[in-house]
């Protein structure tokens, strides 16, 4: 039987040990925890394992399914690790933090009894910790005997991440065992015949899989080409060598450009039999950390790349977080060295949380072009542009919206546990609504992405469908197959599907609708009528048609990409490329007659149904009480009202159902709208503070062709300034109702207040921003130093002026005002850093990973 281990994650567990390491330096002595892989004490089993999970074991399923801002520090720390940032937040080690009064040491005990942690006293001072009731993890009728065979039988099985290979605080996560299996994911999917019968045992067999790794070179950074040589050298000495030669990154062949890679993740073992893949390992994490390599799931870069941006693009990610397909957006926006594009994007998360840690993802690229939001994707403002009134529409929109996930269980073994066939119910709506959205934010011409990573036909084709059948020939799907790489194997999308409701216990057996009219009242707060387009769930599944070609296709359902697990060693994913062919309110012929064909021809409207029968309800009532009163019908016979209060109910049912949608379309007064206008929290520097701007030109020698109209300050804090693209200066901020716009971050920041009133300067220079700031400084706050010198102060952390000169020959600094400047790297490296020159000494004003990432460079 197969099992998955939890918690992996490129240079993950290196991180944690550190993380731990420091901790434990930093602690008393009180008590200690020993946490190995060979001990794992029956009674703290249930604390710990419990304490993991809130630690956010679980942590893709919930942020993909629920809307709501509920994500744990521990699924942030897990997130970070998923993303390769390491550092800040530790994932095990957090957890750690948070166990009472505990020092915490990392310990490498010899394995006897994988699944055990011991917590035990310290240096022989703490009691033993009292047993505690003992509760069982697994599976309740599991004793320890068997748990210990099944891990045998996986370790035999030659899983990869056996716990016996494991060390350290690592090994806890590793020691999650994860059955491979869920009853309910084969019923359903079986049910909803998702593979040919012959193709489930592969398919099935595929999801047990762990996931190969992918990466992609980040091309926006100035010495991405450094980093792709880096690999080719060391994929060419790995291929001297006999051990090694298996174990290569291969480029991602269907990827355009040629620089995302995908290999088989590496054991601890194994790296530690082999200098070479050790070394490999270290400069993956290295280099994801310094944001030269972002880590990324094969499938999940295809919808970025349908999308064809230009630098010129408005764009919109309605669902961003953690951010992987925002930074690909930039990549395409920055692309052929842009440093200022013309576009934008607007990424956009209604998790907080995960907004903020967007922020962090996409600060690497340090793009004046985004703009994070934490807004609910259905509830996106209209933004109107000032000189037209129009609202603002966009080229590109990606909606990669939540859902049940069940296209990751490779890399997320912990949804084996948690997948359930209603899943993808409680997501079908609130993705038909983020759907609809976009569709109404996408101008005419423009592309929409729309994409899961899930199998399930309701949060795809289902949702594809409706909007496609309530935006009749307005949009349309795009055929994409000339546009995709021969090596990128996918499947073409449903055309059909059934609903299936999973009963009530004996009572109600489970069962599969096609018809919504057949669903039982009670079962329609689960199964919606959008789950349902009778000639896709209805028709088509009709006995008699067999074959797909007997079964029609009217929305082009096949030209959406279903991508499978076991076709090409993949992830599973689903794609549906929009296009808009007619903008809201252009062109429409209103049919009163219903005479014209609205299917076949996009500009025709015709009137809302119900209003049409309350016009004829009413004449009909006109004329009927006319007649009566020439009969002389008494009223006890008379038929009056009978049609127009069926109307009437209609109309009041379709009101509620308006209003339970929670849709506001209440119209707020202009002056309110103005008052409102105030509150976004950003304003141009050069109208508000051009003493400001005026002071950092004179102190930087900062010369007049820089676009400082591109300045901005936060209203709040004033502590920093922002650099922003042209489009957004000339596009999104002039535009009304931005202040709907919950803003998290804007900009690449360029300047920050001095706390230092010594400096003639009120801002100083940040490193993020100096890319774009540098072309426009004249020398004066320009030192170059020696390849020595530099090296010297990635060592230490200020150097005084004394030293500088007597140790080190530099007298660069001497005769420059206090505060802060740019140092340059003499030579080729192209390196430059902020520095702050204080009264005696200079020290470097940068990161611990932009150090590591100018040794990289220099050396
Ligand atoms: C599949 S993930 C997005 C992954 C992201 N596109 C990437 O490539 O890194 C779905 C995201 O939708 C967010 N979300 C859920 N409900 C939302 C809503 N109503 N509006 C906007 N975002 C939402 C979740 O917080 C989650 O981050």
């Amino acid at each position: 039987m197969e099992r998955a281990t939890v918690g992996v994650g490129i240079g993950g567990d290196s991180d944690d040990e550190r993380e731990l390491t420091q901790l434990a330096e930093k602690s008393g002595q009180s008590k200690s925890i020993q946490i190995s892989a060979g001990q794992f004490d029956e009674d703290d089993t249930e604390y710990v394992l419990g304490k993991l999970r809130e630690a956010g074991t679980d942590y893709d399923p919930p942020t993909r399914y629920d809307g709501e801002s509920q994500m744990s520090e521990g699924t942030l720390s897990l997130m970070e690790r998923e993303m390769g940032l390491g550092g800040a937040g530790g994932g095990i080690a957090d957890l750690l933090k948070s166990l009472p009064e505990t020092n915490i040491q990392l310990n490498t005990v010899p394995k006897k009894q994988p699944e055990t942690v011991a917590v035990q006293g310290g240096a022989g001072e703490a009691p033993p910790k009292p047993k505690k009731k003992v509760k069982k993890v697994f599976d309740k009728k599991v004793d320890k005997e068997t748990k210990e065979k099944r891990l045998r039988e996986w370790e035999e099985g030659g899983n990869r991440l056996a716990p016996v290979q494991e060390e350290g605080a690592a090994a806890v996560a590793h020691d999650l065992v994860v059955e491979k299996h869920n009853q309910d994911f084969v019923n359903y999917y079986q049910g909803m015949e998702i593979v040919p019968k012959a193709e489930w045992e592969n398919f099935y067999g595929a999801l047990k899989e762990n996931l190969d790794i992918c990466f992609r070179i980040n091309s926006v950074e100035k010495n991405w080409q450094k980093t792709k040589e880096e690999i080719e050298n060391q994929i060419q000495e790995m291929l001297k060598n006999d051990l090694t030669k298996d174990k290569i990154p291969r480029l991602l062949k269907w990827y355009p450009s040629q620089l995302a890679y995908t290999f088989h993740e590496l054991s601890r073992s194994e790296m530690k039999a082999n200098p070479l893949l050790k070394n490999f390992h270290t400069f993956l994490v290295q280099e994801t950390e310094n944001g030269r390599i972002f880590r990324q799931e094969a499938v999940s870069m295809i919808p970025v790349t349908l999308l064809h941006i230009e630098p010129h693009h408005k764009c919109l990610d309605m669902c961003a977080a953690p951010g992987s397909k925002t930074i690909q957006i930039l990549e395409y926006l920055h692309q052929n060295g842009i440093k200022i594009p013309e576009g934008f994007v607007i990424a956009n998360d209604t998790d907080s949380k995960r907004a903020y840690m967007l922020t962090h993802q996409a600060r690497r690229l340090n793009s004046p072009a985004m703009l994070i939001t934490n807004n609910d994707a259905r509830r996106l403002p209209n933004l109107r542009a000032d000189e037209t009134g129009l609202t603002m529409k966009f080229d590109r929109i990606l909606c990669d919206v939540p859902c049940s996930g069940d296209g990751t269980l490779r890399k997320n073994p912990s949804l084996w546990k948690n997948f359930n066939a209603h899943l993808g119910h409680a997501t079908h709506p609130l993705q038909r609504e983020i759907l609809e959205r976009g569709i109404r934010l996408l101008k005419k011409g423009g592309r929409l992405v729309y994409s899961t990573c899930t199998f399930n036909p309701l949060e795809d084709e289902a949702v594809v469908a409706d909007i496609l059948s309530k935006h009749i020939k307005q949009v349309e799907l795009v055929d994409v197959s000339s546009e995709l790489s021969p090596h990128l194997k996918y499947r073409p999308g449903r055309i059909h599907w059934k609903v299936y409701h999973r009963g009530k216990g004996q009572r109600e057996p489970s069962a599969w609708y096609t018809r919504y009219e057949d669903v039982p009242n009670w079962k329609k707060k689960v199964i919606k009528e959008t789950m349902f387009n009778s000639t896709y769930t209805h028709i088509n599944n009709e006995p008699e048609r067999v074959s797909d070609e007997d079964r029609y296709d009217p929305l082009n359902l096949k030209r959406c990409m279903r991508i499978f697990p076991h076709d090409d060693n993949q992830g599973g994913f689903f794609v549906a490329v929009f296009t808009k062919v007619l903008d809201e309110h252009e062109g429409f012929r209103y049919d009163e007659m219903y005479e014209g064909n609205a299917w076949d021809d996009p500009s025709i409207r015709q009137k809302p149904i119900l209003q049409d029968l309350k016009e004829f309800a009413l004449e009909y009532e006109k004329d009927l009480s006319k007649y009566e009163e020439q009969k002389g019908i008494p009223k006890e016979q008379s038929t009056q009202n009978e049609v127009l209060s069926l109307v009437l109910e209609a109309e009041e049912e379709a009101r509620q159902r308006k209003k339970a949608s929670g849709v506001n379309f209440g119209k707020m007064s202009a002056e309110m709208e103005l008052q409102k206008e105030e509150q976004f929290t950003y304003a141009k520097l050069i109208d508000k503070r051009m003493d400001v701007w005026m002071n950092l030109q004179l102190f930087y020698g900062i010369n007049s062709s820089f676009p400082s109209e591109y300045l901005f300050y936060q209203k709040d804090t004033t502590n920093n300034l922002v650099f922003i693209s042209d489009g957004m200066a000339n596009g999104l901020m002039k535009c009304t109702r931005k202040y709907k716009l919950k803003v998290v971050n804007i900009g690449v920041k360029m300047f920050s207040k001095n706390r230092d009133d010594k400096s003639e300067a009120k801002y100083r220079l940040l490193q993020e921003g100096l890319e774009l700031l540098l072309p426009y400084m004249d020398n004066s706050r320009k030192i170059t130093v020696a390849k020595e010198v530099f090296l010297k102060f990635l060592e230490l952390p200020l150097i005084t002026y004394e030293d500088l000169k007597s140790k080190y020959q530099c007298s660069e600094f001497e005769g420059k005002e206090h505060g802060s400047a740019v140092m340059f790297c003499a030579g080729p490296s192209g390196v430059y850093a902020t520095v702050w020159m204080g009264v005696n000494n200079v020290s470097l004003m940068v990161n611990k990973e932009e150090i590591k990432s100018f040794k990289f460079l220099i050396q």
